[in-house]
């Protein structure tokens, strides 16, 4: 397609696997692809926003960051659908736990994305859109969970625009609702997904314990996501 690269991809038509794994930090996927794929060969690099494309057990995967926030995940998957004609986008992501059952190194899988961000407002919908995964994608990533003996907990999950929010109540509230983690793009990649006819999944490692004390470093957030990074590769 001639639309690339991209003002925010470097990659030629071409160089992009019709999968790809996003984790929001471009260091979390360089290490992914040094770490997992055979032959990793970077395609961008625009802004530091890292992507590699390589093979995985033989199947071609592009592994590429997403940065923070929906705006960011808004441009980089509505680039990756459109442009660059991928199927589908699998988030491998941090989140904070907001239920006492689901512990640090939890695997979240987001069925539905709650979110407190105006996105959907572009689609002009007279009502609520509900942004959720695709379904094959998350049974076969519990699946593969339980194969590998991780703890995956499956359900809703809260995409906020906001990290440090002035309003400490909020996450009661959300909580009392039964919301599993809070993280901040997957509402995006969802809406975006459905609105390009694509696949989409996201995957959340907890870091964070928004109701305790415990949370992970930052080193452990970029390199301590094994676990799930061996399910997502195999979708
Ligand atoms: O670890 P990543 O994928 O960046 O995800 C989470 O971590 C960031 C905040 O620390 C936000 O992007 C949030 O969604
Ligand atoms: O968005 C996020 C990510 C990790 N931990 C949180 O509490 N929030």
């Amino acid at each position: 397609m001639e639309m690339t690269p991209t003002p925010h991809n470097g990659a030629e038509t071409g160089e992009i696997a019709k999968t790809v794994l996003m984790p929001g930090d471009p260091l979390r996927a360089k290490y992914i692809a040094e770490t997992y794929l055979e032959n990793p060969v970077q395609v961008t690099s625009v802004r530091n926003m890292l992507g590699f494309t390589g093979t995985y057990k033989g199947k071609e995967i592009t592994v590429m960051g997403g940065g923070m926030g929906m705006p960011s995940m808004g441009i980089y998957s509505y680039e990756l659908y459109h442009f660059y004609d991928v199927d589908q986008i699998i988030r491998i992501g941090s989140a904070g736990s907001l239920q006492d059952k689901v512990e640090l190194m939890d695997v979240v899988i987001a069925m539905g994305a709650c979110t407190d961000s105006n996105y959907a407002y572009q689609y002009g919908l007279p009502g609520t859109f509900a942004p959720i995964a695709d379904y094959e994608l998350l049974a076969r990533a519990a699946e593969a969970a339980g194969k590998q003996g991780t703890k995956a907990v499956v359900g809703n999950v809260l995409s906020s625009d906001i990290f440090y929010n002035a309003d400490g109540g909020v996450n009661d509230k959300w909580r009392n609702m039964g919301v599993l983690a809070v993280e901040m793009e997957t509402a995006a990649l969802y809406m975006n997904a459905a609105a390009a006819g694509k696949k989409a999944l996201c995957m959340l490692t907890i870091s964070d314990l928004v109701f305790g004390e415990e949370k992970l470093s930052a080193e452990e957030r970029q390199l301590g996501f094994g676990k799930m990074i061996e399910i997502a590769l195999e979708l």
